[in-house]
């Protein structure tokens, strides 16, 4: 049979990456596929620059459009990243009768449920194993190993700079920025480091996650963002301190009420698993009715790591070129017309247990005002640690971990003791993992 041509848009990290794979294991690849899988064209913004993969053999163009169009490629691999330029082109293969496959989350996220309509409507396939804690095949696990089941809830460990930089900094005590540049030089970090360390790039997976676990649309502008960069290195040693690591979790919980969608950082007990997940891998932790926990770990970023992932959606797509569309793994798991609406609730409902910590002055009775308040508020207390004074002032750093309690309660509770004249500036929250019991 002859060779299936692909074109790849983008030569960066993922793209160099991927071709790179696809050579190297060419005869495998095309054991496993059936045919041998071919990069003929490339888009690149830069035509001439030396980069870490041979482009000698492609057709090269830096107008992504000419590889779209061309009637040779019968397989697009988007690898340019953003929304808008990658919808576009993302949008006119599938209009052009062309299979898709992309690492993009955040095309999937934002655009997804216009994307996959448009896909069903012509009977394509896009595939996007990539775009979800990289090299580890987890969009595979939920779609086709855990079909079987109803999803209660999966916890993920899913920015793998975010880890990155939370591992360096509790093991090696270096700062933040000098990890993050590490991790953007490594090839890690998004175009726009803020997606990482603002946790948006964690919800955009999460928002995938949660769509095929349990057969609702991708609601990204639902999901709670908070990243990791307001981690203090205090925090993360008061937290080693009483045996948690701070990690941060993408989290997609089903209720009695609802769908709970939050992404943060969150303190783990040390001795689970996913507390050690360190440096730039990724663990997703899924809980199932038949199978209960699985955990799912690998490289979460990275060149190879991601092409892995890319590579292996180019060969499930080769294996089922010629199967009936209406045969093939549904996009979201579901079939399309299965897709149910289900409340996404609010943060300010969910119940979980908290890490505070707030500077008080060093004074018979602040602490008891602070036990009042929490009291009042039906919060109790599990851990407390009150710090020496810092750098000989009045002020002590007070730590406590709470027993768990709806967040609109804790909300009340934190602006009454921010009231109080013996404490100075804000209290500090972290949510802590209450999920496996
Ligand atoms: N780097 C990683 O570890 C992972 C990245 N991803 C995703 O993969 C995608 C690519 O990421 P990277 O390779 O890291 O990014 P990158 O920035 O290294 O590569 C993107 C490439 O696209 C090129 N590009 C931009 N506009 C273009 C245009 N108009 N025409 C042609 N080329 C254009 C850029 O010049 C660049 O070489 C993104 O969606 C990212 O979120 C997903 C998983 C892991
Ligand atoms: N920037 C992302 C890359 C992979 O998705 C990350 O750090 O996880
Ligand atoms: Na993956």
């Amino acid at each position: 049979m002859s060779p299936v041509k692909v074109g790849i848009l983008g030569l960066g990290t993922v793209g160099c990456g991927t071709l790179n794979v696809l050579r190297r294991n060419a005869h495998e690849i095309a054991r496993r596929a059936g045919r041998e899988i071919i990069v003929t064209h490339a888009s690149a913004r830069t035509l001439d620059k030396p980069r870490p993969c041979d482009t000698q053999s492609l057709r090269l163009t830096n107008q992504p459009m000419e590889v779209v169009n061309d009637p040779e490629v019968s397989i697009i691999v988007e690898l340019i990243g953003g929304t808008s330029l990658a919808r576009d082109l993302v949008l006119q293969a599938i209009n052009d009768g062309k299979h898709v496959v992309t690492a993009n989350k955040a095309l999937i996220a934002l655009h997804g449920n216009e994307i996959f309509n448009a896909a069903q409507q012509k009977g394509v396939m896009v595939a996007f194993e990539a775009a979800v804690a990289g090299g580890i095949p987890v969009i595979k696990a939920i779609r086709e190993g855990l079909s079987g089941n109803s999803i209660q809830w999966l916890a993920g460990i899913i920015n793998g700079t975010s880890n990155f930089i939370l591992t360096e900094m509790r093991d090696k005590g270096r700062d933040f920025d000098s990890v993050l540049a590490e991790a953007q030089q490594l090839g890690y970090a998004e175009a726009d480091p803020r997606f990482d360390v603002e946790g948006i790039d964690a919800a955009h997976k999460l928002t995938i996650l949660a769509s095929i676990a349990f057969g609702i649309p991708l609601q990204f502008d639902k999901v709670y963002i908070e990243g990791i960069s307001n981690i203090t290195a205090e925090d993360v040693s008061y937290a080693t301190e009483l045996g948690y690591r701070i990690k941060h979790l993408g989290i997609a919980k089903r209720t009695a009420e609802g769908v709970e969608l939050r992404a943060h950082p969150t303190l783990i007990p040390y001795r689970r698993l996913l507390a050690n997940v360190d440096g730039v891998m990724n663990g997703v932790l899924i809980h199932a009715d038949a199978v209960g926990s699985t955990l799912y770990y690998g490289a979460g970023a990275g060149a190879e790591p991601t092409a892995s992932a890319v590579v292996a959606d180019l060969v499930d797509v080769v294996r089922t070129l010629t199967t009936d569309p209406e045969n093939r793994v549904p996009h979201l798991a579901f079939q399309p017309d299965s897709i149910s609406e289900i409340p996404i609730l609010p943060i300010e409902s969910v119940q979980t247990a908290y890490y505070l910590r707030m500077m008080a002055l060093d004074r018979v009775g602040v602490l008891a005002q602070v036990a009042t308040i929490l009291g009042q508020c039906g919060i109790s207390i599990e851990a407390l640690i009150q710090k020496e004074p810092v750098g000989g002032a009045d002020k002590v750093p007070v730590v406590m971990l709470t027993h768990s309690v709806q967040e609109a309660q804790l909300n009340q509770a934190i602006s009454q003791i921010e009231a109080l004249e013996g404490i100075s500036g804000s209290v500090i929250r972290i949510r802590m993992d209450t999920l496996a019991g």
